[in-house]
């Protein structure tokens, strides 16, 4: 089994022990090894949006290839999924500029962790729904779990809980209640008002689904624009569960949350 979360020490090794023996005969026992074989596993498939362009974190190349831990951000997040018994199958939604880089540099990576690349697009949403039509005809599939490939920290404990759900509504999201004091800006002097926080919650990722109820909503999707699937999905009139997640299931968005996403990765090796 692929490792899928410590601290950098150990994500490094692993890594440096993955990329140094590709043979097949070397990686697929890592990737099925000691799976728990039950009727769950292999049902869900990953979709993970790539696509974006990054531009709140200022650089000119994607976010994505930012390294954390001396890893790339993406093979963080794709191996956490990689490494589930549960994922039968993962898809990468990447942007036509960062393609030559994902099938050229990051090759082994991408096939060590057996992920297909599909063509993102200008929204998020195109992007999933990309993924969401690879899937067509894979009767082997049942739910779909959309992950940010810019969320590296998901913890095994969260997956579990938001699989779990998922698998009793239809569909379940991770989220975590609003931490602060939320304020509305009233007018262009900036003065605000303060608004009731005790229903309101931050959403994350993974979102997942029952891949019916899920291409319903891509069906019946006129283009308004969403940030995230499980407003796709309350628009049918579906209702969407939240399962409280862990508050370090951060999306790496500005420069800093990469510098937050690796005091975190290091918690351990100072007993934290
Ligand atoms: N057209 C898009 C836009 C976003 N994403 C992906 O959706 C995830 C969450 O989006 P966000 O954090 O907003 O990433 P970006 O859109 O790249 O960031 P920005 O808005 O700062 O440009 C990211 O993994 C991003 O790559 C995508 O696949 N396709
Ligand atoms: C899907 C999401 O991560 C939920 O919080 C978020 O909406 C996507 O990020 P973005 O910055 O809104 O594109």
């Amino acid at each position: 089994m692929v490792e899928s979360q410590g601290n950098c020490t150990q994500l490094r090794s692993t890594l440096r022990l993955l990329t140094d023996r590709l043979s097949p005969s070397f990686i697929d026992p890592i990737m099925t090894e000691s799976a728990p074989q039950s009727n769950q596993d292999k049902r869900i498939a990953a979709i993970l949006p790539a696509a974006g362009r990054g531009q709140r974190f200022g650089r000119a190349e994607n976010k994505l290839f930012a390294m954390l831990c001396e890893e790339p951000l993406w093979f963080h997040t794709a191996r956490v999924l990689a490494s589930r018994p549960e994922i039968g199958r993962i898809l990468m939604a990447i942007s036509d500029q960062d393609r030559p880089v994902f099938e050229g540099p990051y090759a082994k990576l991408v096939n060590i962790l057996r992920i297909e690349l599909v063509r993102g697009g200008s929204e998020r949403t195109d992007s999933v729904r990309a993924g969401l039509d690879a899937l067509d005809g894979d009767n082997s599939i049942a739910m779909v779990a959309i992950h940010d490939a810019a969320r590296p920290l998901v913890s095994d404990a969260d997956l579990t809980a938001v699989f779990s759900r998922a698998s009793k509504t239809g569909a379940a999201i991770l989220a975590t209640p609003v931490p602060g004091t939320i304020k509305r800006k009233i007018n262009s002097d900036d003065h605000s008002i303060t608004i009731d926080r005790r229903e309101l919650w931050v959403a994350q990722t993974p979102q997942v689904f029952h891949v019916d109820l899920l291409r319903q909503a891509y069906d019946r999707y006129r283009g308004r624009p969403a940030t995230d699937d499980a407003e796709l999905v309350e628009r049918i009139g579906h209702p969407v569960a939240l399962v409280r997640g862990r508050a370090d299931n951060i999306k790496i968005t500005y420069p800093e949350d990469l510098w937050v996403a690796e005091a975190i990765l290091n918690r351990e090796s100072k007993g934290g």
